[in-house]
This record gives C-alpha cells, structure tokens and sequence, in this order.
C-alpha cells in the first residue's frame, strides 16, 4: 500500500512591504511546472496582493489557485478562515503540488504554524519551511530595533514592564520562527550596509536557519521549496513573545481605507502622500487610482517614505474608476487628519 504523500506547504512572513508578494510573484513565474496554490492574508481590505499577483496570468497558478483571506490577520482567524479554506485546497480533485501562504505583515507565524498541526491537517500537509522576508534597508534605519531612551525610561519606571517596542516583537517573532531568512531590498543597501546588517541579523537566528540576501524577492525556486523543515513538529524552537498566550491582539496597529478624488498628477499626488507619510508615521500606504484622462489603473505601493507606481491594467467597463487607498500605522495614526489632508 502506498501513503499519499503530504503536500508541502510554505509559509511567507515578514514586515508591511518587506517583498513578500513580490517574492511569491517571482515563484509563480519560475515555478518549474509545479502547481502552486496561494492563501494570501492581507492587513487592510483592498485586496492588492490578491490582485497584484492575479495579474500574472501564469499557468502554474490560475486565478482559482489564489485565495484571499481578507478578515484580519491569518494569526488571529486560522480556526474561521485558514482551516477551512486549507480543506478545500485538499477536497479539490486536482490538489496543488505546493501551497504557499503569504502572512499579513503584522501577523505572526507561529500561531498558523501550530494550525497546521491540527489532526485534520496534519496527516495530509506538512509546513516544507517559514520564509522570512526582511526589508533590508527598514532594518538598516532601525525600524525593527527598540528605542534605547524609551527603553530606559520605562525601565526606571517599572522594571517589570516588556521593553521591547511593538515593531521590535513583531520582528523577532517572524525571524524566531524562520528557517530561511531573505534579506530583502539587497539593491538599496551599500556594500558595508549588507555585510553589517547580514552580519547582525546572522547573529540571532537559530544555526541551521539560512539567510540569504535578494533583491526583489528574486530567490531560486530551489533554496525556497524544499527545505523540509516539517515546521509543525518542532515549534517549541521558535521563541514567541506570546508563547504562553490563548489570544493577542493587534492593537499596537491602525489601518482605514480611504477614497480620494480621482486625481489629475501623479507627481502631485506622489508628493502629497510623501508629505502624509512623514507628518503622521505612516508604515504602509497602498491602492489603486484611477487617474483622470487614463484607461489604466495606476498601482500605488508605499513603504516608510518610498513610493512605487505603476499602471497595471485597464480598468474594467463594470468597475468604477475610484481611487482608494489602505493606510497603515501604528496605533494612534490619525485617519481624519490624514484623510482631509489627501482629500483637500
Ligand atoms: N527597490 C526594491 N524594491 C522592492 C524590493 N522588493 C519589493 N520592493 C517594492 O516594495 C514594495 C512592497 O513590495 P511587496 O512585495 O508588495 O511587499 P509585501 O511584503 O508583500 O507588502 P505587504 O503585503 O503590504 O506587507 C513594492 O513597491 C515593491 O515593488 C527590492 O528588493 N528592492
């Protein structure tokens, strides 16, 4: 009698922006006639992952191959939205070779990890390795590491307190539960800056976990799939700062959605949101706008203070050509005053 093998599965993690739908792009056109599905979790409900990556068109993952779990972070809804839609993966005739689940940014691994131990999962999948995605030049600028005078403030204040900042956790729960580590971004740090950041970053991961750095999340389909690290099994190696927690929240981020005129500029729209991103600390800003006087969509894609654009596609005759954006930050962001400002 034979077993049937258990599908593979890959878990992308990594910050807001970090690479991680553009490393699953790059696996999608480089898949080697492997069937691929994808279970995208975005922070955020407007969907531009799903749609980013719906765009490729590509045999090896057709639009029915990609899922989109858009109730909040896949950490929080795996009993709700994750096993469900992992069992439907597997009740299709035409199973996937592999599946791959990008997280949402803020979401951390380890609790989905541990979902795919469930019985009912467990026998016919196995988690192949967590990805770690890690934006080269966010880390450089400290994003990820915790502020060393508000550290010691608190420390004075009470030395029971958790000192770490919310960002900083985060970091460390998505790097403590990889087994591979992309170190992103490689094309905007300079030579001493990689060998600075791989070096440190080298320093706190488990030995057997790999690091390697990328530029546009181009890895080689071989060093992504195929790890067989059975990540289910072993998940007391990966330190969580909420191992011993039933429930956590997200609290530590805000996000909205936000509609916006349909704009005449780019330049001008490009300043302005540069503009919104430094007076309010905005970590995530992206969307689809519907620029006056064009049939394509324009793709907006800003992290920290860096703004991507590109015209995707036409816009469909049953869509209406709005401009929309989803807005990310840390708690306390101000959607009013950011939505006048874009909207005036
Ligand atoms: N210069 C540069 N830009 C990159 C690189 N990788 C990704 N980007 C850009 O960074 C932005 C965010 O990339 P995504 O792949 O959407 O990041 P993500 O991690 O999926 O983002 P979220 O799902 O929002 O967390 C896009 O504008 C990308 O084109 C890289 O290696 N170098």
């Amino acid at each position: 009698m034979t077993m049937t093998q258990k599908i593979p599965a890959t878990v992308i993690t990594g910050f807001l922006g970090a690479g991680k739908t553009s490393l699953i792009r790059n696996l999608i056109e480089n898949a080697n006639g492997k069937r691929l599905a994808l279970i995208i979790n975005e922070f955020g409900d407007l969907g531009v992952d799903g749609e980013v990556l719906k765009g490729c068109g590509n045999e090896n993952c057709s639009e029915e191959d990609i899922v989109e779990l858009a109730n909040g972070c896949i950490c929080c809804t795996v009993a709700d939205d994750f096993l469900p839609t992992i069992q439907s993966l597997l009740d299709r005739p035409d199973r996937p070779d592999h599946i791959i689940v990008e997280t949402s940014g803020l979401a951390l691994p380890k609790p989905l990890v541990r979902a795919f131990g469930w019985p009912e999962v467990r026998t016919q999948v196995t988690v192949d390795g967590v990805v770690t995605v890690i934006d080269g030049p966010a880390y450089r600028d400290g994003l990820f590491a915790s502020n060393p005078d508000a550290v010691q403030a608190q420390r004075e204040a009470d030395e029971n307190l958790d000192h770490d900042s919310p960002l900083e956790e985060l970091f460390e729960d998505q790097i403590n539960c990889a087994d591979l580590v992309i170190l992103n971004k490689s094309d905007l740090l300079d030579e001493p800056g990689l060998e600075t950041a791989t070096a440190e970053i080298r320093a706190r991961l488990r030995p057997s976990v790999k690091l390697v750095k990328a530029s546009h999340g181009l890895i080689d389909s071989a060093v992504l799939l195929g790890i067989g690290a059975a990540a289910e099994d072993d998940l007391d190696i990966r330190k969580s700062h909420h191992d011993g927690e039933d429930d956590h929240e997200h609290d530590d981020f805000d996000s909205f959605v936000l509609e916006l005129p349909n704009p005449t500029s780019i330049e001008e729209l490009v300043s302005k949101l540069k503009t919104a991103i430094e007076d309010h600390g905005i970590l995530r800003i992206k969307g689809f706008i519907a620029l006056e006087g064009k049939d394509m969509r324009l793709v907006v894609q800003g992290v920290g203070n860096r703004i991507q654009h590109y015209f995707d596609r036409e816009w469909n005759t049953d869509e209406p050509r709005s401009s929309r954006l989803v807005v990310i930050g840390e708690h306390g962001l101000d959607a009013n005053a950011i939505t006048r400002f874009l909207q005036g």
